[in-house]
């Protein structure tokens, strides 16, 4: 099947918006685990998601050195969320290759920019760049990813029920926010 370039869906959110969390047990963007990666991302121009997390102690595989898997884990969080929100078509994470071109230090902070580059039936092809420091500062880890889209079953089927009724109430609490509903009759 021939690979077409990415529609973005017309409701997905706009260039600058704020992604937010979407899981907050997300080891990659959530804010329940100390050691999670707290990846924060904002819808950029052309099919682009902007992400940054800042590399601490709890990330290292070399003494003061960012590990290469929790590498890897950013740019998994960064372009699911650039196929999530830009598709807003369930998908999951097929493949996912990486080049580490420079060694990441603890206390650095790693800028993504991530891209959606085609679709081809279920699959879903993005990129990623990851720069040291700065938005222009050098790459310093690049990422292709293959996502296959999925129905909701796959993860009412696979996951865990608890967690995630959790997701879908705190989900409407956000919606309920959003649209000034936030109020209980008897508070
Ligand atoms: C707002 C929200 C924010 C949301 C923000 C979310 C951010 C979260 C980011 C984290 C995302 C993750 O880590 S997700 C978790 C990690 N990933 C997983 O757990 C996925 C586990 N794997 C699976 O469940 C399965 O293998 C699937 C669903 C990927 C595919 O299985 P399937 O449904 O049976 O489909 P299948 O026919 O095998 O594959 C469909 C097509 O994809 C191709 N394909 C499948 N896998 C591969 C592969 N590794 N390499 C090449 N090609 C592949 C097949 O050849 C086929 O091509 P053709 O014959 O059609 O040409």
């Amino acid at each position: 099947m021939d690979v077409e370039p990415p529609a973005v869906h017309p409701k997905a959110p706009t260039p600058g918006t704020e992604l937010g969390i979407h899981f907050d047990e997300c080891f990659g963007c959530g804010d329940e685990f100390e050691a999670g990666l707290h990846l924060r991302s904002r819808i950029g121009e052309a099919q682009t998601v902007y992400s940054e997390f800042t590399v601490t102690a709890a990330h290292q595989g070399a003494p003061g050195l960012a590990h290469g898997g929790l590498l890897a884990c950013a740019f998994d969080e960064a372009l699911g969320s650039t196929v999530g929100n830009l598709l807003r078509r369930p998908a999951v994470t097929g493949k996912l290759e990486t080049d580490f071109r420079r060694p990441v230090p603890v206390g650095s902070t790693l800028y993504i920019e991530a891209r959606l580059d085609g679709t081809a039936g279920r699959k879903i092809y993005a990129s990623a760049d990851g720069h040291l420091d700065a938005p222009d500062g050098p790459i310093a880890v690049s990422a292709r990813a293959l996502f296959v889209a999925v129905g909701f079953e796959h993860f009412t089927t696979h996951g865990d029920p608890a967690a995630l009724k959790k997701l879908a109430d705190a989900q409407e609490k956000a919606k309920r926010v959003r649209e000034g509903r936030d109020w209980e009759i008897n508070p």
